[in-house]
């Protein structure tokens, strides 16, 4: 199994690192559809979601991956990578998305990046919560018909899945913690 991880900009290399800690999955950096057609599955990692937008649409990397999550190749992503992947930004309405998750959101939810935290959010279908990194992060302010809240932090929807597409509002990939890696894997 091929896994891409979009490296146009943002924490990318932790997520490539958290990748090779699980082991078993061979990895390549997405900026270019012809990366993308290396990969069976795709993670979208922390960033600045407005540049990256911009840039996706520019290279055309965002049409082959509406293809693609169209096709049903599972994709996460993580803070940026799930405001990548939302319908609309409710307080940044002229902001480009990929609009694969049936989702809306909120940019910078919990404040400005000095207001970044850490603390436990648990999840559904896990036993024990997850540490959750919360870098100007998103929130969820609207859930489509097809999309199952995985959890909530402070009332807050901060993790979903609808279908194989996946989005938290925290980062996984900057703790040790490997469950919701393996998790995407297993879609
Ligand atoms: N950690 C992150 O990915 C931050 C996301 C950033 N606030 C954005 O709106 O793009």
């Amino acid at each position: 199994m091929t896994v891409g991880v979009v490296a146009i900009q943002g924490d990318f290399e932790k997520h490539i690192e958290a990748l090779h800690s699980v082991g078993g999955v061979d990895v390549v950096e997405v900026r270019s559809r012809e990366d993308l057609a290396k990969a069976d599955r795709l993670i979208i990692p922390g960033g600045e979601s407005t540049t990256v937008g911009l840039l996706m649409a520019r290279f055309g990397l965002g049409d082959a991956l509406q293809q693609r999550a169209a096709e049903g190749m599972p994709m996460w992503g993580t803070c940026m990578g799930m405001i990548l992947m939302c319908e609309n930004v409710e307080n940044r309405s002229d902001q480009y998305t990929l609009g694969l998750l049936d989702i809306d959101v909120r940019r910078n939810a919990f404040g400005a990046q000095v207001h970044s935290f850490e603390d436990a959010v648990p999840l559904h279908g896990l036993d024990e919560p997850v540490c959750g990194v919360f870098i100007r992060a998103p929130v969820v302010t609207r859930l489509g018909e097809g999309v199952a809240e995985l959890g909530r932090y402070e009332g807050q929807v901060v993790a979903v899945r609808q279908g194989n597409l996946l989005g938290t509002s925290f980062h996984p990939e900057l703790t040790d913690d490997r469950r919701l890696h393996r998790y995407f894997l297993s879609l």
